[in-house]
């Protein structure tokens, strides 16, 4: 197999197949603004791109091109080879859903029930063996892929031990890590067993540089070495001095790709739904959200400041219509499964406290469909995005990007955006459901000027750092 300059490394990747009736396949684009970034830099160096075959139909996609020439027309950079890894189920299971799913993301974000949960038994460590397997997997695959001097970029929380894997056979290697999660305190950090929280963080300094969305992120990962680990944190320069080598830990903030997103929210599908949704809603306002019913999003408690707003402020009721759509991830862990039961049921509770024949005061839809999510999008009057905690959001960025006449972002200070996006949006403590309720009401009440002034200077404020140079950036800093 030729080598590859540059290699990008993630548990889900560019994109993915599902079978035709016929039975042959059919490509998709996989996830996230990762591989609109990935255009610019693939053309000028020859790409591979390491991710985990996620369905049958990607295992068989995958067997048919071992050299990683799979077709992905559209959906990864022209020329990039992507290389999908079938892992045994048995170790994709502790590894995606026990390890990275259940345990570092609940601890990233803070999750945890904590009188009750976590409990690291012996289950745990079996989970973690499996967890070191699966990085081990990336790990050669790249070590495979990879020619002399290469740069290889590392995405998230499942990959943690690769770049210290990758520095032990192949120092020659320029490694990134990006982070797209918050990172938690020390003092929440410590939940995990000491070893473990030991071996992730010496997994990830093993790149030469390591980047987050927030500052917030970045320095609580600087206060877990300091805490965790026997090295020297220097906390306003953002490095660590580890293993003979000083690491350097970046802010990049991802952010939204105007021209791309435009461009398809004016597309004739999207029109189509916004019309669709406004016969629905009359001449009402609307609040809109879009999250994948995932615990951190907090839609619970967003329905919890909607209700408090239809109790206290009685002149909205028939007034405004909540646009939720919101759809099912992650199936596989408990949690998301009662989580999703507990959204439907607070949906339709509201709707029977106060729905009339005229009016459904919350539509609640459950499925994905990225068209209609554009249309609400740009006709909304209020976007609420209040996560526990984010790493970025980049809902709030999109939304503002392509509204069409402006709307008011209630956004909560625990999202990595309210950074960049703190000055224009109404922010909210996300577990002050008063709070919310008062903001959405703001939000909704703003003068329709001030409201297209702010909304302007948002979309702006999400430009700044468009996948592409984001991604530059990160490769910039390993030179
Ligand atoms: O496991 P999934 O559903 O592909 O989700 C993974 C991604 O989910 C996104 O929401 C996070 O921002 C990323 O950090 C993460 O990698």
């Amino acid at each position: 197999m030729d080598k590859a300059q540059l290699l990008i490394a993630s548990n889900r990747g560019p994109v993915s197949f599902v079978h035709r009736q016929d039975g042959s396949l059919e490509h998709r684009r996989g996830g996230g603004g990762l591989v609109a970034g990935m255009s610019s830099v693939a053309t000028e160096s020859d790409a591979l791109w390491v991710c985990a075959a996620l369905s049958d139909a990607d295992r068989e996609a995958a067997a048919a091109a071992p050299d990683g020439r799979i077709d992905h027309t559209g959906h990864a950079p022209e020329g990039m080879r992507v290389r999908m890894l079938d892992i045994p189920a048995d170790t994709f299971a502790s590894a995606y859903t026990s390890v990275a799913n259940s345990t570092l993301w609940f601890v990233q974000h803070m999750l945890y029930d904590v009188p009750n949960k976590p409990a690291f038994g012996s289950g745990f460590r079996a989970d973690w063996e499996r967890y070191r397997e699966y990085n081990t997997a990336f790990c050669e695959a790249l070590l495979h892929g990879a020619a002399g001097d290469a740069r290889v970029a590392v995405q998230d929380y499942h990959l943690s031990l690769v770049p210290w894997m990758l520095r032990q056979r192949r120092p020659d290697l320029r490694i990134t890590h990006f982070s797209h999660t918050p990172w938690a305190p020390p003092e929440y950090f410590r939940l995990l067993p000491t070893d473990v929280a030991r071996e992730l963080l010496e997994g990830m300094l093993g790149a030469d540089h390591l980047g987050f969305h927030s500052p917030r992120w970045a320095d609580a990962f600087l206060d877990c070495c300091a805490a965790f680990l026997n090295v020297a944190v220097d906390t306003a320069a953002r490095t660590v001095e580890f293993g003979g080598r000083v690491i350097t830990v970046g802010v990049h903030p991802l952010g939204a790709d105007p021209g791309d997103l435009r461009e398809r929210a004016a597309a004739a599908d999207v029109t189509e739904r916004r019309e669709t949704l406004r016969r629905r809603v009359g001449d009402r306002r609307t609040i809109v959200r879009v999250d994948r019913t995932e615990l951190s999003k907090n839609i619970v408690r967003g329905f919890a400041a909607y209700r408090e707003l239809l109790t206290t402020r009685p002149e909205w009721r028939g007034a405004v219509t909540h646009l939720a759509f919101v759809y099912p991830s992650r199936g596989d862990v408990p949690e998301y499964r009662e989580y999703t039961e507990t959204v439907r049921s607070m949906a339709k509770e509201i709707n029977d406290e106060f729905a009339t024949a005229e009016w459904t005061p919350l539509v609640l839809e459950m499925d994905d469909d990225f068209p209609r999510s554009l249309a609400a999008y740009r006709m909304a009057d209020a976007l609420l995005v209040n996560p526990v905690r984010d790493g970025m959001n980049l809902v709030a960025k999109e939304g503002v990007t392509v509204s069409d006449d402006g709307c008011a972002l209630v956004l909560s200070t625990e999202a990595g955006a309210a950074d960049e996006l703190g000055a224009d949006a109404l922010l909210v403590n996300p577990f002050d459901v008063t709070e919310t309720a008062n903001a959405l009401h703001a939000a909704l009440s703003m003068p329709r000027q001030e409201r297209a002034a702010r909304c302007g200077r948002l979309a702006e404020a999400a430009a700044a750092a468009p996948p592409q140079r984001w991604f530059t950036e990160q490769l910039r800093a390993l030179r």
